[in-house]
């Protein structure tokens, strides 16, 4: 069946169902200046070579001190570490590397490794998920160094707080954003459980943050999944038949929020609805009745626990619980639901200054070669400035002498004015620049390809001379198709140092799978959609 249950972490592995068709496209981004990169999913195929290492930074302890123990996983053991030279503190999720007898590495290890950063890398910059800033390797280990979450898990909260219902909307909010970012790039979670949301400090306001995709996979549109992964009790009905997609992510945020509003599960066996805590305490795979209850119990919503909540709570929930996916909401739907969305935080007139965060978060997702063209037609937009009024206001707030560039140090003095952390404010900024060589200047297309709405530049009239000029700025050697020696040129000087970089870029627009970018994809592969919206990101403004 290709699955196992995992007594102590209440899980379904799944490492025999990371197959190359369930990955069905590619992302690649080389953030040199963090030393990170996506690995595209031909790396997480089965027809990858026998490895011996990945490739991966080494020098993890001349850069980092490693503390103390802070959580274990089934797959990793993590320790909090400081930087030796900045002091910043990180998380550490280091895995040991499992090898055959004679030194390669497990092939079923390699594939869980590269598929855990890939997903990692390809939901870049959201403020809902810790953020991955490295990855380094040495003989014996791989080391994911990641956002510290200091706060502890949702579930040590659900279980000492009682939650007003504005808090709990606050939670399902925070973790409805998450898969809505996911789904949004074709990424099912597939483990969404109370324990694999960890706050960020100890603040009780403190935002949440997904961590722990080794369960996660990528699922394209209209395409179904097989493999029984994910954590019972959270698993979705359709998940036990072995037919789902993205939306049995909602049904786990459904169990979720239904636990955070009454403190219950929904489905824990022949009882119904038992107190969880007894459930959980007792670490225990699912009976044949945990499943029965979740694929045929009827939920009553009238009845206690239930009573005392608002109409608004219990709609909300039971269509996250809904058996038939289909009747399920999207998480973007989800997003809109009235009890998410009190009056005052209605975010349909936002001013451009109250979406900065949202807007580079949204720019943080892009891979290398989409932020490096739309820079590109930002730099034709920028002289069309008339359609650029408020752009162009706040970007000369931050360069009252009017110089054309702003420094980095501005726009981190900007940022302050939102809720965020200081780690988060550098992790923001870290996409806007080209490249270091500007010495801490973010000039003023870098400025417009991030702040822009991408949406409705696309429905001038001059959008596709703009895109044309940027396909033929990238077509250096001016054959007709962008192809990986323009890309080589592009994206790091004529030497990508990152393995696997330029090929994964070409694939992220590819669309044809000829090896080279035609003008058509360009326009595509550059043209925005829903998945952009911006209410999929926090905003972080201060109540
Ligand atoms: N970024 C982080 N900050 C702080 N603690 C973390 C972080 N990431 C993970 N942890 C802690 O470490 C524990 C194990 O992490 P994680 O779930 O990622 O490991 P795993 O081996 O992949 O687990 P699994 O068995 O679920 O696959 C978590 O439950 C959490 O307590």
């Amino acid at each position: 069946m290709g699955f196992s249950c995992s007594y102590g972490r209440h899980q379904y592995h799944h490492l025999s169902s990371l197959r190359a068709s369930s990955v069905p496209y590619l992302s690649h981004k080389a953030d040199l200046r963090h030393g990170k990169f996506r690995c595209g999913a031909q790396a997480a195929s089965s027809t990858h070579p026998p490895k011996r290492l990945f490739g991966f930074a080494g020098g993890f302890s001349s850069d980092y001190d490693l503390g103390k123990l802070v959580g274990q996983g089934g797959f990793g053991t993590v320790y909090s570490a400081v930087h030796k030279r900045t002091g910043e503190r990180r998380a550490v999720k280091r895995m040991l590397k499992r090898r055959s007898p004679d030194g390669w590495l497990d092939p079923l290890f390699v594939r869980r490794i590269l598929h855990e950063v890939d997903i990692y890398n390809h939901i870049g910059h959201s403020l809902n998920t810790a953020y991955l800033y490295r990855v380094y390797e040495d003989q014996d280990h791989v080391d994911l160094v990641l956002e510290l979450c200091s706060g502890g898990e949702l579930w040590s909260r659900i279980q000492v707080n009682h939650y007003t219902e504005q808090e709990a909307a606050k939670l399902v909010r925070e973790i409805l954003r998450t898969l809505a970012q996911c789904h949004a790039r074709g990424i099912i979670m597939r483990d969404v459980k109370p324990s694999n949301f960890l706050f960020l400090s100890e603040h009780p306001d403190a935002p949440l943050k997904a961590i722990d995709f080794g369960m996660a996979t990528y699922c394209a549109a209209g395409q179904k999944l097989s493999d029984k992964a994910g954590s019972p009790i959270y698993l979705a009905p359709e998940v036990l038949r072995q037919s789902y997609d993205q939306r049995a992510d909602i049904w786990g945020a459904g169990v979720i929020a239904y636990q955070l509003l009454t403190g219950r599960l929904p489905f824990s066996g022949e009882e119904g609805q038992e107190v969880s805590d007894r459930y959980m305490a007792k670490q225990m795979c699912p009976t044949r009745d945990t499943n029965r209850a979740t694929l045929y119990s009827e939920l009553d919503f009238e009845r206690p626990p239930w009573d005392t909540s608002s109409a608004d709570a219990r709609e909300l929930v039971q269509s996250l619980l809904q058996r038939d996916p289909k009747q399920r909401p999207s998480a973007g739907d989800a997003l809109h639901h009235r009890w998410l969305n009190p009056a005052e935080d209605d975010s349909s007139d936002r001013t451009l200054s109250g979406s900065i965060v949202q807007r580079l978060q949204r720019f943080g997702t892009y891979g290398r070669l989409k932020q490096a063209a739309l820079r590109k037609v930002a730099h034709s937009i920028a002289a069309d400035d008339a359609a650029l009024m408020d752009l162009q206001k706040a970007f000369a707030q931050m360069d009252p002498e009017g110089t054309g560039t702003i420094r980095y140090a501005s726009v981190s003095q900007a940022l302050q004015e939102f809720d965020l952390s200081e780690p988060e404010r550098d992790q923001l900024m870290a996409d806007l620049v080209d490249n270091m060589d500007t010495a801490g200047q973010i000039k003023y297309d870098e400025w417009l390809a991030a702040m822009l709405d991408w949406k409705s530049v696309q429905d001038s009239s001059e959008w596709h001379d703009w895109i044309e000029l940027a396909f033929k700025a990238f077509d250096i050697d001016g054959s007709g198709s962008i192809g990986s020696e323009d890309l080589q040129a592009l994206l790091c000087g004529g030497q990508c140092m990152v393995p696997d970089e330029v090929d994964a870029a070409i694939r992220e627009a590819d669309l044809d799978g000829d090896g080279v970018i035609n003008l058509q994809e360009f326009e595509e592969f550059l043209t925005s959609n829903a998945n952009d919206a911006l209410d999929l990101f926090e905003t972080r403004l201060k109540h």
